[in-house]
């Protein structure tokens, strides 16, 4: 997929339609999800158009090409989802993409966690939709809990040898906190209650989806035990990054009138810091797609 077929697929307008092309449907949402989250400035420590972020291995461009390498999973995954599968079938899909996503960007990680929160989410409306049912944002979270929320917690009690040197686990270890996989077992308490009430309380207040995404970043670093800021920061780190997003919200958020130069004030601090909250920005891309999956079936 050429990049102009990329940004084709990412401004797509999405409409209800009917089963046949409903996981090609679902895809389409989750590629616009992750673009819109790369394509959006300015995030702190966060890669943007114009900035690497405090990230000095991957740019916009390795964003871009990482996408394009996951065009096909993310249909794939919504497809097998059809069927109502366990998670092993899902964790194969899950597998083989990362592998195309880390030969795409020369062995960086881009989009590991969007890979399993967004494809189990596809999974989850390929599920709902076979069974009949509407697609709505808190149904398909809670398809993800209820189907696959144990075997999800199962893998941390045993990892595999790869898993246990994951940035996230050593975290999980070292501070006896959350990550990724109790948010999605959870059904993605974070992206229902944080990211999605800021995102459509901004959108209806102003009508700028720009605006309301940012809004939903910052509710979401405020309150997010950042697996990534973590690894990179300690818990210095998170609570440094926590604060100054909560800061951005108390006088206002994206409200206040002057919010642009403070979010890029707060960027230029995480840089300084070489902070990232990679797992804020994943949730942004799940927040996202949570907010236009409604009635897409
Ligand atoms: C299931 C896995 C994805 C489990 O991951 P694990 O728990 O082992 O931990 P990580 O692999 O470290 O974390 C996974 C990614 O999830 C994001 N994340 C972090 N915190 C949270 C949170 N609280 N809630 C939700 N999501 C969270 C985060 O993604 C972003 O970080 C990326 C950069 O990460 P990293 O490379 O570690 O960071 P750097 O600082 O750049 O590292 P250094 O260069 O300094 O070393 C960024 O791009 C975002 O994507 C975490 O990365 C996985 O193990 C797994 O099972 N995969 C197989 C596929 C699968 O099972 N799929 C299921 C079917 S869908
Ligand atoms: N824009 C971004 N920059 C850095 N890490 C990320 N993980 C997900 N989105 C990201």
């Amino acid at each position: 997929m050429s990049e102009s077929a990329l940004l084709a697929t990412a401004s797509h307008q999405l409409e209800p339609g009917d089963m046949a092309d409903l996981p090609a449907r679902i895809g389409r949402l989750a590629i616009r999800s992750l673009y819109r989250e790369a394509a959006l400035s300015p995030k702190p420590g966060l890669v943007c158009p114009d900035s690497p972020g405090s990230h000095d291995d991957m740019d916009f461009v390795t964003f871009v090409r990482s996408l394009q390498a996951l065009r096909d999973y993310f249909p794939a995954i919504a497809e097998c989802g059809q069927q109502a599968p366990a998670l092993a079938p899902l964790q194969a899909l899950g597998i083989a993409a990362e592998q195309r996503m880390l030969t795409a960007t020369g062995g960086v990680n881009t989009h590991r966690g969007a890979i399993f929160n967004l494809g189990l989410l596809c999974a989850a409306g390929g599920l709902l939709a076979a069974a009949g049912e509407r697609l709505e944002a808190a149904a398909v979270c809670r398809t993800v809990s209820e189907r696959w929320g144990e075997e999800i917690l199962d893998g941390l009690a045993a990892p595999s040898a790869a898993d246990a040197a994951s940035n996230g686990l050593v975290v999980a270890r070292r501070y006896g906190c959350g990550g990724a996989r109790q948010e999605a077992a959870a059904g993605f308490p974070a992206a229902l209650e944080l990211g999605l009430p800021a995102y459509r309380r901004i959108l209806t207040e102003t009508g700028d989806s720009e605006r309301a995404a940012i809004q939903a970043l910052f509710s979401l670093m405020a309150g997010l035990d950042d697996s990534n800021l973590l690894w990179r920061g300690g818990r210095q780190g998170l609570s440094f990054g926590r604060q100054l997003a909560a800061g951005f919200l108390a006088v206002g958020g994206v409200l206040a009138t002057d919010w642009r130069a403070h979010a890029v004030a707060i960027d230029r601090a995480f840089v300084a810091r070489r902070l990232s909250p990679g797992g804020s920005a994943d949730l942004l891309g799940v927040t996202l797609f949570l907010a236009e999956v409604d009635g897409l079936y």
